[in-house]
Parts: structure tokens; sequence; C-alpha cells
């Protein structure tokens, strides 16, 4: 049996016991924990700790004595735990014998002192470990939790993936090689360490394995979105420093390709959804890079994947830059594999060995969230990912969600507002009789709905009849009737939208969290669920409220292991983020109530601070200007430094469903709310235009409706502007999210808005 050791420090400084797996020591692959403890508890699971990562390094049949107070050696069967007073007093000793090529690379990394946070791409940080609870359980990388999954899912379908009509699919056992496969081939193609590998293109099997290849090779796994320009592109490949680009196809190619000369760090180009338009030095497709591997070594991959720690950077999320430049976002494989486990575990997902999730892949991978629920949390918990087609945003997404029946989907709550909309104007097209049920089933389903959130489990018949004769055909119409998970997050959703899918028996749940926090930070579930708020926090994390007002309204801060490591290449960003005490600022403006919930009230970078210096949080005020108006789609107040608010408005309208930009057309919805009023539109010209008397009138109407409710004169929306086109994710003015970049739009319409106030 092999002896390991491991080594503990401690150090007395209040609030957080810290360790950071591992360095190294002496003359095995031994991990250093650099702990800050004020407990003689702390110590003890410090001690616990690094024990149990000296057993999954080859150490077995750990015991251990009590630790004590000052430098000391607990002695283990067969792991020797080391105590001393600081950190700061650490100089990891000189290896002795290198007994393995991982030792090698441990000595060569370990770090003379580290903090919580980093900038630098090498960086390692101090991990948040908490003294009891999921929060201490032993770091791992991501390489681990993959051969979890495999020993405890290995024949469990992992990913399926449909293809010219028919679905093909991948055990977590065969993605696992493919992983493997794609990391070899990454290696061979020059992948150097901590240099991304960026990956362009819609969800699929390639993207997953290129991510997790990327990272086994001891690489940046680093999504870009879909929609960047070709500039957007070269900057995250860039400030990456990606030395491999994959994509999906030859549009996305051709961006890469126009950049490519100011990207001296990138080797070669992978496409991987179609095949390719003409050959390139460099460029390869799919199967010819995977076959590329074949002249490496399981062992060679092997020490790289052994170098690997916990408290390392894997994967960069770039922001969207919905407030500014994007910036990379470093996630440690500690972050990626504690988050997933405690966040599954708090909204209750099920293993595959219980029974198996499905969920649909469509939302866009750069994004945390995606990867979250796409990616980590189903090798977590065994979970079967089946991809949408990469034109499900433009419509086809019902069809898979109906085709795979997810057991849990998470929407962006542009998703579930769309899928509101169709719903919506299908309705219209209801006999009257069908449409007298639908408004019964539905008043009967909010009423039901809204009882039991407040504690009733009193199931009336109405409602019974309801769920057997309505409710239940609409889940199967958008394919979710097995889904008893169904979420939004990643931005502000609209009670209206809530109390909709309410109203048909579906209960959207919340999640709340940012990619600084390596996704989820609060989650609602069904026995923990307010209407309009995000949760509480997951079991595990921590939030504190920042100089909360009069109304106990402060900034939203988080600590835990789910907080990122820092901003690459940003220390002075960084710092901005992560005070001296460890919290994490998101810039986001909560409450708590009574009992603990979490209601998000805007954002300290949203808010308009006008010339009278009254501060106004933006987003109820359109979201109430929405409801009250609903030919609207897309609203945006402004006001800033400004003597009044005004708001900029576009109206429902028809999307290419090629290009996803914003047509004239008006949609049946629309149209319909204008001939209600008299008027004959059928597209926003028409109303533009001519500014038709009936439509600006009733848009008025609803404007003095929201001022008389407002808190104050300054809260009154004062003058307002119909634009003559959507917003958009090809326009520019919405964020893959399809969250309203400001900022930009400020920009784009800054001659509207000067209009505004100089009338
Ligand atoms: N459930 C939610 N309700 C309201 N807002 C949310 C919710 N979930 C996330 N958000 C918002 O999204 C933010 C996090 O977004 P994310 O980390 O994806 O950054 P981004 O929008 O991509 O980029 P940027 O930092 O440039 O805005 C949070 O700080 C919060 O403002």
């Amino acid at each position: 049996m092999a002896k390991a050791a491991a080594d503990v420090e401690l150090k007395a400084t209040p609030p957080v016991l810290q360790a950071t797996p591992p360095a190294f020591k002496r003359s095995r692959a031994r991990r250093l924990f650099c702990g800050t403890s004020y407990s003689q508890h702390g110590r003890e699971v410090l001690c616990k700790m690094a024990a149990q990562v000296a057993m999954a390094n080859g150490s077995f049949g750990v015991s251990m004595q009590s630790p004590v107070q000052q430098p000391c050696s607990v002695s283990v069967d067969d792991v020797i735990v080391t105590t001393s007073p600081s950190v700061e007093n650490h100089h990891p000793e000189p290896a002795e014998e290198a007994d393995s090529p991982a030792a090698e690379m441990f000595r060569s990394k370990a770090q003379p002192s580290v903090g919580l946070w980093t900038s630098k791409r090498d960086g390692e940080v101090l991990l948040r470990m908490d003294e009891s609870g999921i929060g201490c359980e032993t770091p791992i990388t991501v390489h681990e939790l993959l051969l979890n999954s495999v020993s405890q899912f290995g024949d469990y379908p992992a990913l399926s993936s449909k293809k010219d009509g028919r679905w093909t699919k991948l055990t977590f056992k065969e993605y696992y090689q493919e992983c493997r496969g794609a990391a070899k081939s990454f290696l061979k193609l020059g992948l150097e360490r901590f240099h991304g590998v960026g990956i362009l293109g819609f969800n699929s099997a390639e993207w997953f394995i290129a991510d997790i290849g990327a990272i086994l090779a001891g690489g940046f796994a680093v999504g870009i979105y879909t929609t960047n320009s070709p500039e957007a592109c070269q900057y995250v490949a860039e400030n990456c420093g990606a030395n491999i680009i994959v994509v999906e196809n030859d549009r996305q190619l051709q961006k890469i390709l126009e950049v490519k000369s100011q990207l001296p760090l990138v080797k070669a180009i992978i496409q991987y959804g179609e095949e390719l338009k003409e050959k390139r030095p460099n460029l390869y497709t799919w199967s010819e890079f995977m076959a590329l591997g074949a002249s490496v070594s399981d062992d060679q991959l092997d020490k790289i994947i052994a170098s690997q720690k916990p408290n390392q950077c894997c994967t960069l999320i770039y922001t969207s830059g919905t407030t500014g430049q994007p910036k990379g976002v470093m996630l440690s494989h500690d972050n990626i594999t504690w988050t997933a486990r405690a966040g599954g575990n708090y909204v209750g997902l099920s293993k595959a060995t219980e029974r198996q999730e499905v969920v649909v892949s469509y939302l866009p991978l750069s994004h945390v969230a995606a990867q979250m629920i796409d990616i980590w949390l189903p090798i977590t918990f065994g979970v079967h990912t089946c991809f949408a087609q990469p034109d499900a945003l433009k419509g086809t997404l019902v069809e898979t969600l109906k085709e795979v029946r997810p057991t849990a989907f998470l929407g962006v709550p542009r998703v579930w507002e769309k899928m509101q909309e169709r719903m919506k104007a299908a309705g219209m097209k209801f006999s009257a009789l069908k449409k007298r049920i639908a408004a019964w089933a539905k008043v009967v389903g909010l009423e039901t709905n809204l009882r039991r959130i407040n504690g009733s489990d009193e199931l009336p018949l109405n409602f019974r009849l309801a769920r057997s004769f309505v409710f239940k055909k609409v889940r199967k119409q958008l394919g979710l009737d097995r889904c008893t998970k169904c979420y939004t997050g990643a931005a502000p959703i609209t009670r209206d939208t809530l109390e909709y899918f309410l109203s048909l028996d579906i209960c959207i749940y919340e999640l709340y969290g940012m990619s600084e926090s390596s996704g989820p930070h609060t989650a609602s579930f069904p026995s923990s669920y307010k209407l309009g708020s995000s949760g509480k926090e997951i079991t595990g994390c921590r939030t504190m409220l920042f100089k909360p007002d009069s109304e106990g309204v402060g900034e939203i801060c988080f600590a835990g292991r789910h907080v990122f490591m820092g901003y690459l290449n940003m220390e002075d960003k960084t710092k901005e983020a992560i005070d001296d005490e460890g919290w994490l600022h998101s810039g986001d403006l909560g409450r708590h109530d009574a009992d603990g919930f979490l209601f998000i009230t805007g954002r300290i970078k949203e808010l308009i601070i006008t010339a009278g210096g009254e501060n106004i949080p933006p987003v109820p005020i359109e979201d109430a200007i929405k409801e009250a108006i609903p030919i609207l789609s897309n609203v945006m107040l402004i006001g800033d430094k400004a003597k009044f608010l005004a708001m900029l408005m576009t109206l429902k309208c028809m999307v290419n469903l090629e290009t996803g930009e914003p047509e004239d057309a008006l949609t049946p919805q629309a149209i319909e709310f204008c001939h209600k009023l008299g008027s004959k539109a059928t597209k926003v010209s028409d109303i533009v235009n001519s500014k038709d008397p009936a439509v600006y009138s009733a848009i008025q109407k609803g404007v003095t409706s929201v001022n008389e409710r407002a808190t104050s004169n300054a809260q009154k929306i004062q003058k307002w502007m119909l634009l003559d086109k959507d917003f958009s994710i090809a326009g520019g003015e919405l964020g893959p999210t399809m969250k309203l970049k400001r900022p930009v739009v400020a920009k784009m319409y800054k001659q509207q808005i000067d209009q505004l106030y100089s009338d």
C-alpha cells in the first residue's frame, strides 16, 4: 500500500476556512493544504480533508487523531497530516526524488503564496472550504468528476444528437473516451498549458467534447458567442491566448479567417458541423482532428491530467458585455465540480441510477447557465442531454421538446415570453367555446396555484378538471408533459409571464446567479418557492446584503466555493468584484423577506440617477409598461443625468427565421390589438410613419396608467418614442441571452434620445 502525505497549514483568521490543494512535497505526488481556520473544529475538518485528498491520491486506510493547536503532526495510518500556524510562512520543500512525472509537474507548479483571487492564467487560489456540510467536501478536478461519472453511470446514455432525422447516442463511457481522444488531438496540435481552445458554434456533442478535451489537455475551454462579430471573436481569442479554434460551420469559419492574421497564437482550426468548403493548411474536419491524437500515448495525457489541481483555472466564461467590454471569468475545477454537485443536490436532481433526468441543450453554451445545465450537472448526476437543432430559437425548439420530453428545462425569460406570445396567438384562433374554456381554466389554475404557493395543498374539483382537460394538453403541446423542473434564469422575468404559466399549471422556478458564481447562487423549487423571488441560497453558498437601505435593499454579495477565481488579466476589475473580505459583489440590488427568500430589485449598473439625484431602477417601470401595453415588444427607460424620464419602445413584429432580424410585419397578436382599437395597421411602419392616432393614444393611456401608480413625480415617464425596428440579437441591442444591452441602445439611438430631450 502506498504511503502518502499531506500537509495542512493553519492560520487563525476568521471568518472562512480555506484550503488549497494541492502543491507538492517530498518524494511522492503529495498535496499541500493551505488552510485558514478559526476554530478547533475547523482544524479538524481541514485535517480530514487533507487526509481525503491524500487518499484520493492513492493512500488507503486513513484514521485520524484530533489535530492540536500549534505546529503539529497528526499521525494517520497512511497519511501524515502536519499543521502549522501560518500560510505565509510556508515554503514548499524541494522534492527529494521524482518518482512520477506528475510529481515533476506538481513541483514546478507549487506557489509560495496564494490568495482568494488571481488574474493570472496559471494562478491558483485558496478554496473557500466550509467547516461542515457540502462546503467541506473534498475538492476534485474535472477529470476526477468524469471518472466518478463513468463509474456510476458508464452505460447510461449521456449525449443524443439528431442528424438527418436519426438520433445517435453516446454513453458516459464513450463520452469520456471521446473527450480523452479530443484531448490527445489538442496536444498533438500544440495546445499549451493554460491556453485557450475557443469554441464557436451551436450546441452539439462535438462542442462538449472539445470543451472537456481542452480541459483534460491542460488548456482552457472557452465558449465564444456565435453572435459575435469577427472583431469580438478576435478579442476573446486574443484575451485567452487561444491556440486552437473550433467552429461549427463555414459562416463561423469565415469570421475567424477574417481576423486570423492578427491571432499569431492560433495554430489550428477545426470545423465540426458541416463539410469544409475548401481545404486550407491547419484547417481540419472533426474526424481528421480526432484521428490526430492516435500518436499521443495515454501516458502522455495522464501525466497532464495528474498535474491538474482543483484550484487552477480550466474554463473561461466571457461575460456578454451588457455593461461593458467582455471579461474572461476564470473558473477553477473546484468552481465547476463543486457548484454542479451543490446546485444539483439543492434542486433535487435525481441520479441516473434512481431515475435518469433528461434535458434539451439549446441555450448558447458560451453562457455559464447553459454549461452548468447541459454539461456539468449531467456529468455529475448522469443526466441524459439531447441536442436541439441549430435553428431551435428560430422555431424548432418546441418540436425537439415534444420529441425528447425533457424532465428539466431552463429557458431565459425571453424564451418563456416567446412561448407565451405564441400560445396567446394560437389561442386567438380558438372557437368561442374553446376560448371560454381556456379562460376558465386559466382563472382556476392561477387561483389554485397561488393558494398552493401560500401553503394550501387543496386541489379543488374544478382545478382537477382543468388539469385533466386543459393543462395536460398544453404541457404536451409544449413538450413539457414530463417536465417537473421548469426554470428561468440569467435575467429578470416579468410577473405577467410567471403568472401566465402558473395559470396553465406550469410553475417556473427561478435560478439566480452570474458567470462569476459559476452559475447558480440561489434557486427555488417546489417546496421552496415564492412568486417573484429568486429563491434561497444553494446550500454551502452565503449571501450578504451590502449597505442595505431603510427597506433592507442592498447590493447582493456572494461567498462560497462557487465564487470565481478572478478576471483573466484584469487585476483591477477583479479587485472591484471581490472585496477585501472575499465577498463577490454582484452589482445587483435585492432584499430578503422574513422567510429568507431573495427578491432582486434592480442592478446598480442599470440604476438611472436623474439630474435631480433620484435613483430609479428601470426594470419595474419597464415591466409595468409592457404589461399595460401588450403591443410593445421591448422598452428601455432613459433619463440618466436628465431632468425627466423618457422611454424608447418597439412593437411586436415578425422575425426573419434565417437571420434573426426583426421584420416590418406586425405579429398576429399585435394586429389583433390594433384592430380592436380600430386601426388597420399590419406593419410597424404603418403605425410609426403615420403616428397612428389609435395606437399612439392607447400607448399614452398605458403610460398614464403606469405613471399614476408611480411613487414620485421623478419616476413618471414624461416622453416616449416608438422606434421603427424591434431590438434583436442580430441588431446588437440584445445580448446572446436576450438581455438588453443598455449602453449599446443608448449609443445606437442617440439621435432619437437627443430628440426626446430637445423638443
Ligand atoms: N433570476 C434572475 N433574475 C434577475 N436577474 C438575473 C437572474 N439571473 C441572473 N440575473 C442577472 O444576470 C447577471 C449575470 O449575468 P451574466 O453573468 O450572465 O453576465 P452577462 O449578462 O453575460 O454580462 P455582463 O456582466 O456584461 O452584464 C446578474 O448579475 C443579474 O443581474
